[in-house]
């Protein structure tokens, strides 16, 4: 059966395909942020979703026909690009890592702000001047978006990829620079590196599966306008 938001449910035409919507989210730090929006647009996952112990990894909702999945942040880019989910919440740093032409990104969230940027030592960094790189090498999650930033601006970058701790390659010579997300700055302060360039702000969206938008028109716009009224409701409160 296919899911809408319960004031939707007049929209749903007898013979159009019928088939669950799947909403993918962020199992780590955006899902916290992420689900008053949910709920706020109606969606009640159940109740193993918030039970700590639990081993479940796809969740029913309140919804006929609406399910949840619970993958890494970077996985819902991919479960909704290949349209094993419809519906997904992503960072654009992931969106744009991938740049997969598969999604449509309606939405900007506006949580889990922070910004994607480069940073090197103290002491590199008081005698550095990016302006002059031709060539920068950096340990990084984010090999394709990095490569694209400075590729437009003459500089070619050699990205070592990383999954996380960025911030040790530099002490430790794997990399002399990272890119890698800052939000407080804490975690460069507490490893001795300094912020010298931003690449991108970032913040999460609301993101879609384009074929599933075209089949079901109503449905999944129904989800994105719920989400934006969701939004608004925030914004307003
Ligand atoms: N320090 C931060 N402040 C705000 N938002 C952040 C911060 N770090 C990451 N994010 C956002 O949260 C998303 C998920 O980050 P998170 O740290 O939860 O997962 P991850 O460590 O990247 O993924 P995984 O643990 O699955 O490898 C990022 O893609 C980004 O959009
Ligand atoms: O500027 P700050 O507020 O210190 O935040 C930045 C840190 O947050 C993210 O890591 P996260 O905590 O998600 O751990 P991870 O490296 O395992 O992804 C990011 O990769 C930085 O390490």
């Amino acid at each position: 059966m296919v899911s809408v938001p319960p004031a939707q449910s007049e929209l749903i035409s007898a013979d159009q395909p019928q088939s669950d919507l799947v909403l993918a989210l962020p199992k780590g730090r955006i899902l916290q942020e992420a689900m008053p929006l949910v709920r706020a647009a109606g969606i009640e996952p159940e109740t193993a979703f918030d039970d700590p112990g639990s081993r479940k990894l796809q969740f029913d909702t309140n919804i006929p026909g609406l399910r949840i999945i619970r993958v890494r942040a970077f996985d819902v880019a991919t479960f909704v690009a290949f349209g094993a989910a419809h519906l997904g919440i992503a960072g654009n740093d992931v969106l744009m890592e991938f740049d997969y032409p598969e999604i449509y990104a309606p939405l900007d969230l506006k949580i889990g702000h922070c910004r994607l940027s480069l940073a090197e030592p103290e002491d590199l960094a008081r005698e550095d001047d990016p302006q002059s790189w031709s060539h920068v090498r950096v340990a990084t999650k984010y090999p394709n978006l990095t490569g694209r930033y400075f590729a437009a601006r003459g500089v070619q970058a050699e990205c070592v990829k990383l999954n996380g701790a960025m911030e040790l390659a530099p002490a430790l010579g794997l990399c002399p620079r990272i890119v890698d997300l800052v939000s407080t700055g804490s975690t460069l302060r507490a490893n001795g590196l300094r912020e010298v360039a931003v690449l991108t702000q970032i913040t999460s969206r609301l993101i879609v599966n384009r074929a599933a938008f075209k089949t079901y028109p109503d449905q999944v716009g129904g989800w994105v306008e719920r989400f934006q009224n969701a939004l608004g409701a925030a914004d307003a409160a």
